[in-house]
C-alpha cells in the first residue's frame, strides 16, 4: 500500500475575448512551483501565493500553428501546451494504472475556465482524455500480455445519474446502488463498453458528448452544472501454467460542474438559496475535501467523512479517501474579473492536496478473484434466503423505523443484494472468456456507427444543414439536421422533419422550404418566436450561409451551406450570437462615445439578456404571469455609498407580477439562483410531474412576499431642521430606467 498527497496543479488559460474587449488585467503570476494572484481592488495589499505540484502556464507565450495547434512560441516561452500537460500528468496515470492502482483525475474550476480544454480539449488540440487514451493503447499493443479495457461515460445533473452511452436514460437515471458487502457505491445498469482501440474510445467520446448536448438541449439547462465522469477500467491478464493472475485499474477522468454555482454566488438573503442548492454534489465536494483535509492534518476530532450527502462524493469514494492515486487540475481564469471565483478555486486547490490517500495494487491469482466472487455471491443469497435483512438495516442505521420503513429498506436492500450479485456473475462471465465475445459485439456496432459516422461528414459536404450552438463549446457543431427535403417542418408535433423540444417552441414553429440551392425560412402561426441574426422573423426570409437562426428562446442553431463554405472558415460561437441579438436591439459595447462604466453596464445587460429572455418565457409556459425586465438604477439607490462615483449605476432586475402589478427588484445574484430553480421547475413539468398545484407559495421560485418597493429617487433639503422650522416642501421623484422589455 502508498499512502500518498493528491497531486494538485493549477493551469493559467489566455483572456477570452470578452475579457480582451474588456481591457481585462492579469491578476496571475506563476513562478516555478509558485501562484501568486493579486486583488485587484486593493493594489497596495501583498498578492496571495499558494504552491502547488504543477502550475501551468497556458496564458500567453504561445503561437497558432496553421493546424491550430497551440505551441510555445520561443525555447524561451513557459507556455505549457496540452503535450506539456499530458507528459507530466498522463504518462504518471498511464504509469500507475499498469502498475495496477486505481487513479482519478479531476478538473475543477468556474465556468469558461478551461476544465474541458485541459480535459477533453478542442479539435487538434486534445485534452488529457484523449490523449491518454491513445496512449495506454500504444503501450498495450507494445506489450505481451492479455488486456481487457472498457469505456463508460455519466453525467450527473441535479443529483441524477445518466449514462451517457444510452440514449434512452429510465425517467430519474440511472439508481446509484452501495455494494452490499464491500460498502463502495456504483451507479447500476451503466454500460461498460468492452474497446479494443483508441479509435473505438474516440467514437464512444463523441457518443456521450452528442448524448450530452441532446439532454441539455431538452433539459434547457446549461451543461456547466452538470458533472461528466469518464471511467476506464484496465485488466490485464497474466497467464501462466498455474492458473494465472490479474492485475486491475479503475481510471476515473472527470470534469466537475462550474464551481461558482456551488453556493449560488451573491444571491445572499434569498429565502430559497438553501433550496436552490445549485449544484449539491459540488458543496458535498467541498465538504469531503475539507473532512479528508482535516484527517491528513491529524485532527484530533472524530471526523465523518460526509461521502453519503451526494451523488458525486458516493461515486467517487475510493477516488477521494480511499485506494487511488489522484491528481487535480484547477482551472484559472486569469483576469480581475474573476478574481473572488479564482482566488477561492485556488484555495480549494489548496485543500485538496493535504489530502491523502492509501493505493494499492489490484493484483490476484484469477482462480482466487473466480473463487471470491463465487462466494462472496453464495453470501448475498444466503442474505436473501436467511430473510436477515431487517437486522442488517436496523444495526446499521441506529435509528427506529415502523413496520413499512423496514419492509420498505427490505425491499431496497434486496433489490440493491441482486443488483450485485447479476455484476458479480458478469464479472465471472467476463474471467471466463465472455469478455472477447462482448468485445467483437461492441466493435461490430462501432463500425456500424464509424461508417454511418463518416457518411454523415461526407453529406456535410454536399447537403446544407442546421447545426446546433450551446452556451458550452464543447457541445456546439454537435447535432445536425439535414435539409434534404423541398420543405422541412420543425416544431413539437411528432409530424414535425426536425423535432425540437424547449422553451417557446410551437407544436408547428417553422418551415424551410428549398428551391434549388436557395433557402427561404418562415413561421407557421402568429406568436411562434423565431430570429435571424438577432432580427424576428415575421415573414419569409432568405437563408444564407452562416445565418443563426433562434428557435424560441433557447434552440440556437447555424444554417450551413457547404457550396457557399469557405476553407479555415472560423466556427461561430453561442456568445456571438447572443451578441447580435443584444445588438439588434440596441446593446453594443462597440459604441466609442460609450465611457468605460456604460460599457461594462452595456456588458452587463448583454450578459444578462439571454436569462431574462429565458425565465420570460418559462413563466410564460408556466402561467406564472411574471415579467421580467432589466433596469438600470443609481447605486446611491441601494445605499451604496462607497461607490466610486455619485453617477455610478447598478444593473437590477424588476419583476412585475402582471395580475396584482406588484414589483419586486432583484439583483443578479438572485436572478441567477431563481433561474436554476425555474429550469427545474420547468423540467418537472415537462416530465409531467403534477406539482405544480401542490406547491406551496413558498416554495415557487416565481413568488415573493410582499415588500418595500424602490419606485425612484428624491432630494430633499434638511437645512429647515436646524432652525425647527415647519417647512412644506414639494418632493420630485426621478423615476429609474427601464432598458427594455424582453419576453424573447
Ligand atoms: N489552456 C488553454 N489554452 C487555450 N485556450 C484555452 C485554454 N483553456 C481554456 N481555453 C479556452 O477557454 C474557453 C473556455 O474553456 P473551457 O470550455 O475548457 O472551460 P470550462 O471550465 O470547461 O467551462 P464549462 O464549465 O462551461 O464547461 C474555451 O474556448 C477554450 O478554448
Amino acid at each position: 500500500m502508498t499512502e500518498e498527497s493528491v497531486k494538485v496543479a493549477v493551469r493559467c488559460r489566455p483572456f477570452n475575448q470578452r475579457e480582451k474587449d474588456r481591457g481585462a488585467k492579469l491578476v496571475i503570476k506563476m513562478n516555478g512551483p509558485v501562484t501568486t494572484i493579486a486583488n485587484p481592488d486593493e493594489p497596495n495589499e501583498a498578492p496571495k501565493s499558494f504552491s502547488f505540484d504543477h502550475s501551468y502556464w497556458s496564458h500567453d507565450g504561445f503561437i497558432e500553428k496553421p493546424d491550430g495547434l497551440l505551441v510555445p512560441d520561443s525555447q524561451k516561452s513557459n507556455y505549457a501546451s496540452q503535450q506539456k500537460v499530458f507528459d507530466d500528468l498522463g504518462t504518471g496515470v498511464l504509469k500507475n494504472a499498469f502498475e495496477g492502482f486505481n487513479c482519478s483525475l479531476f478538473a475543477y474550476g468556474q465556468t469558461g475556465s478551461g476544465k474541458s480544454y485541459s480535459m477533453v480539449g478542442y479539435g487538434v488540440n486534445k485534452g488529457i482524455v484523449p490523449i491518454t487514451c491513445e496512449a495506454l493503447f500504444e503501450k498495450i499493443s507494445k506489450n505481451q500480455e492479455k488486456f481487457e479495457v472498457t469505456f463508460s461515460m455519466l453525467e450527473i445533473y441535479n443529483e441524477q445519474v445518466n449514462d451517457l452511452l444510452n440514449k434512452n436514460n429510465q425517467k430519474g437515471g440511472l439508481q446509484v446502488r452501495q455494494h452490499p458487502s464491500q460498502g463502495y457505491f456504483y451507479a447500476q445498469d451503466l454500460k461498460r463498453i468492452p474497446v479494443g482501440s483508441y479509435k473505438e474510445i474516440e467514437r464512444r467520446i463523441e457518443e456521450g458528448t452528442a448524448n450530452r448536448t441532446v439532454a441539455s438541449t431538452h433539459m434547457n439547462a446549461t451543461s456547466s452544472r452538470a458533472h461528466t465522469i469518464v471511467t476506464i477500467t484496465f485488466d490485464q491478464i497474466f497467464d501462466s501454467p498455474g492458473g494465472g493472475t490479474k492485475k486491475s485499474s479503475v481510471i476515473n477522468l472527470v470534469d466537475l460542474a462550474g464551481s461558482e454555482r456551488a453556493d449560488s454566488t451573491g444571491a445572499t438573503g434569498d429565502r430559497l438559496k438553501e433550496g436552490a442548492n445549485i449544484n449539491k454534489s459540488l458543496s458535498a465536494l467541498g465538504n469531503v475535501i475539507s473532512a479528508l483535509a482535516e484527517i491528513s492534518m491529524g485532527s484530533k476530532k472524530k471526523i465523518v467523512v460526509p461521502y453519503r450527502d451526494s451523488v458525486l462524493t458516493k461515486l467517487l469514494q475510493n477516488a477521494l479517501g480511499g485506494n487511488s492515486k489522484t491528481i487535480m487540475i484547477a482551472a484559472l481564469s486569469p483576469a480581475d474579473i474573476n478574481y473572488g471565483e479564482t482566488l477561492s478555486t485556488l484555495r480549494y486547490a489548496d485543500r485538496a492536496k493535504r489530502i491523502k490517500t492509501k493505493a494499492v495494487v489490484n493484483e490476484n491469482p484469477i482462480d482466487k478473484l473466480i473463487r471470491q466472487l463465487k462466494e462472496e455471491n453464495e453470501k448475498l443469497k444466503a442474505m436473501i434466503e436467511s430473510g436477515k435483512l431487517s437486522l442488517n438495516i436496523d444495526q446499521k442505521s441506529g435509528t427506529s423505523y415502523n413496520k413499512e420503513e423496514i419492509e420498505e429498506l427490505k425491499r431496497k436492500m434486496y433489490e440493491e443484494i441482486k443488483a450485485q450479485m447479476e455484476v458479480n456473475q458478469q464479472m465471472i462471465m467476463d474471467t471466463n472468456g465472455s469478455f472477447k465475445e462482448r468485445l467483437e459485439k461492441a466493435q461490430q456496432e462501432t463500425a456500424t456507427e464509424t461508417k454511418e459516422n463518416q457518411l454523415q461528414e461526407e453529406r456535410k459536404h454536399k447537403i446544407p444543414y442546421l447545426t446546433n450552438l450551446n452556451e458550452d463549446p464543447i457541445l456546439s457543431y454537435v447535432i445536425c439536421h439535414f435539409l434534404d427535403a423541398k420543405e422541412i417542418k420543425i416544431g413539437r408535433s411528432q409530424n414535425s422533419k426536425i423535432k425540437l423540444n424547449g422553451l417557446g417552441i410551437f407544436s408547428d414553429h417553422a418551415v424551410i422550404c428549398r428551391k434549388n440551392n436557395n433557402f427561404s425560412l418562415n413561421i407557421c402561426q402568429i406568436g411562434a418566436k423565431v430570429k435571424v441574426n438577432g432580427i424576428n422573423v415575421q415573414q419569409q426570409i432568405e437563408l444564407n450561409h452562416c445565418d443563426r437562426i433562434l428557435f424560441g428562446s433557447s434552440n440556437f442553431y447555424v444554417f450551413i451551406n457547404p457550396s457557399k463554405a469557405e476553407s479555415k472558415e472560423k466556427r461561430i460561437t453561442w456568445e456571438q450570437a447572443q451578441k447580435e441579438i443584444a445588438e439588434a436591439k440596441g446593446y453594443s459595447t462597440k459604441n466609442s462615445t460609450l465611457t468605460k462604466e456604460q460599457k461594462l453596464i452595456q456588458e452587463e445587460i448583454i450578459e444578462l439578456l439571454p436569462t431574462v429572455t429565458e425565465v420570460n418565457a418559462i413563466s410564460d409556459e408556466l402561467n406564472k404571469h411574471r415579467l421580467f425586465e432589466i433596469i438600470i438604477l443609481p447605486a446611491i439607490a441601494f445605499e451604496d455609498f462607497n461607490s466610486k462615483s455619485p453617477n455610478e449605476q447598478k444593473v437590477m432586475i424588476k419583476m412585475t407580477n402582471l395580475q396584482t402589478m406588484n414589483v419586486w427588484l432583484w439583483d443578479k445574484g438572485k436572478l441567477m439562483n431563481r433561474k436554476y430553480l425555474m429550469q427545474d421547475l420547468y423540467q418537472r413539468y415537462l416530465e409531467g410531474e403534477d406539482f405544480l398545484l401542490r406547491m406551496k407559495k413558498e416554495e415557487d421560485p416565481f413568488w415573493e412576499s410582499a415588500e418595500d418597493l424602490f419606485i425612484g429617487l428624491s432630494n430633499f433639503f434638511l437645512q429647515s431642521l436646524s432652525y425647527s422650522m415647519d417647512f412644506e416642501d414639494k418632493a420630485y421623484i426621478s423615476d429609474y430606467k427601464v432598458v427594455s422589455i424582453f419576453t424573447c
